[in-house]
């Protein structure tokens, strides 16, 4: 099976489209207001417009009001919802579009749960935050902890980069790798040397890339 790449925190339409070229499966839009990363309704919706088709757009939110979500989504066209806080359920599925949350792999800090708690979600995006905090932070967790079958499709996401993302896919077999600013040249501004890197590293792993 291919392991799908997202590549989040897109900001302008050409690193978007370079991704999209390069081959990546989906593109994150941050809508979290405190990220670097965060963008204006109007940006976001250059970027969606930008994009040829069959490429995911994912919204990611972070404890925003269900108001703020919705006049997103009144405006730009969003496929996917990705909650990166401590979203309940029921706040989850009140948009009626597909979401992936994020679990928390910082702490004592059990997947299965999470399983339990959101059992709609489209797939759970294991990230290496604590619990409470926001997420994004660049940093790998320890892999070992993805050591059983959730029954759900897994996106690997925190401190991913071309550099360890064989060995993350080796070491959780994930239906998807969520890589941010392992893709960077500094917040909020990819590079496309290394999201090149990334990409092909993902598919040199699976014996699929032919230069
Ligand atoms: O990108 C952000 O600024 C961000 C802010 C708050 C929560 C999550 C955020 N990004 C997501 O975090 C993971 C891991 O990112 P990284 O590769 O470790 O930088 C990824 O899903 C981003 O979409």
């Amino acid at each position: 099976m291919r392991t799908r790449i997202k590549i989040c925190g897109l900001t302008h339409p050409d690193t978007a489209v370079a991704a999209a070229q390069l081959g990546v499966d989906a593109v994150g839009l941050v809508f979290y207001e405190r990220s670097p990363r965060r963008l204006s309704l109007r940006c976001a919706r250059e970027i969606v417009a930008a994009l040829p088709p069959f490429v995911t757009v994912v919204g990611l939110f972070l404890d925003a009001p269900a108001a703020q979500v919705e006049e997103v989504l009144a405006s730009v066209a969003l496929d996917v919802l990705q909650f990166h806080g401590a979203e309940e359920h029921a706040y989850c599925v009140q948009f009626r579009r597909p979401y992936i949350k994020a679990v928390p792999m910082g702490g004592a800090i059990d997947p299965v749960a999470y399983v339990r708690t959101y059992p709609d979600a489209a797939g759970l995006l294991l990230d290496s935050h604590r619990l409470g905090q926001a997420g994004g932070s660049g940093q790998a967790f320890d892999w070992q902890q993805v050591s059983q079958d959730l029954g759900r499709p897994i996106v690997l996401a925190g401190g991913l980069h071309a550099g360890n993302v064989a060995a993350a896919i080796t070491a959780t077999r994930p239906w998807g790798v969520d890589v941010s600013s392992g893709v960077e040249a500094r917040p909020g501004v990819k590079d496309p040397a290394l999201m090149s890197a990334f990409v092909k590293e993902v598919a040199r792993v699976q014996g699929g890339y032919v230069e």
